[in-house]
């Protein structure tokens, strides 16, 4: 890339704030012809560097479609997605958890995270450090030496939240990581994220088909439309976060008001 070309996209990164995102008019349509099918759009949504910003809405509304194109997996059909100002690269402009965590069964633990680090670019004299950082964050430690198939399902996802947090991407995504896990477990690792987002302030796109989930985690919910989804409600969650416990949280009036009003929003937009 030409140094006047990076030099303008560093500015244009730095104006947007690393890790931000902006749709501007995006439509995605699969398919050609009598066959296509408009998935999303038109949609127009800013997300702030830091913001934790959770997408809800009922089955096949196109939430991981969104997701997708913010990742730079798939290609808008109309309008344009950036992040930290630019296009996004598959694979480079965010870490990503999917919803089964997509491990290398054969592999460690340990050797699950360290390819990660080195297709972060990170120095191999830096990994055991590292590696040691990303497995404390999510609640790891000691299970290095474990394969994928001796862990829980739980903690399968934790390797795989860590992964994702170890290219230090200032963007995370996140496809309803947590469906196919029990409740508890469940709460356990939505308590996990909430800490681990906040604590290093990256900017998070959560999917989920769960109001609960949404209010817990989110500093801010849109619930989108029926396929094509586009943005029914865009609302700023104004819970503390930081320094209240879970289970003061879960328990809050404050909490059990706004997600009724979630879920109440979700079936309108799904019956619309
Ligand atoms: N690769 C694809 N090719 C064709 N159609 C697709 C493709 N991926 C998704 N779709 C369709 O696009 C629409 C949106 O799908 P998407 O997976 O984004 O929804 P979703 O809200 O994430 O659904 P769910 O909550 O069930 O995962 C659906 O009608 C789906 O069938």
């Amino acid at each position: 890339m030409p140094s006047h070309e990076l030099t303008a996209s560093r500015d244009e990164a730095d104006a947007a704030g690393a890790g931000a995102v902006r749709l501007d008019h995006v439509t995605h349509r699969y398919g050609r012809g009598g066959e296509a099918l408009t998935a999303v759009g038109p949609v127009d949504l800013t997300v702030p560097a830091g913001e934790f910003l959770v997408l809800v809405g009922a089955s096949g509304c196109g939430k991981s479609t969104l997701l997708r194109l913010i990742a730079g997996f798939e290609q808008p059909t109309h309008g344009s997605v950036r992040v930290s100002g630019t296009g996004p690269r598959p694979g480079r402009t965010a870490g990503v958890v999917f919803q089964t965590p997509r491990l290398f069964p054969w592999r460690t633990v340990r050797g699950n995270i360290d390819l990660a680090l080195r297709y972060a670019g990170v120095d191999r004299a830096l990994w055991p450090r590292c590696r040691a950082e990303l497995l404390g964050r999510v609640g790891l430690e000691g299970t290095e030496k474990r394969r994928v198939w001796e862990i829980s399902g739980g903690q399968q996802q934790r390797v795989a939240i860590a992964r994702a947090l170890a290219a230090e991407n200032p963007l995370l995504l996140l496809d309803e990581p947590f469906a196919a896990l029990d409740a508890l477990t469940r709460e356990r690792l939505q308590e996990d994220v909430r800490r681990v987002t906040d604590r290093t302030g990256r900017t998070t796109v959560f999917v989920t088909h769960s109001a609960d989930e949404a209010v817990f985690l989110g500093s801010r919910i849109v619930v989108l439309t029926r396929s094509p989804g586009t943005v029914a409600l865009d609302l700023p969650i104004t819970l503390p976060r930081g320094d209240i416990g879970a289970e003061e949280l879960r328990g809050s009036p404050e909490f059990a008001e706004l997600r009724t009003h979630v879920s109440h929003a979700v079936k309108a937009a799904a019956a619309a």
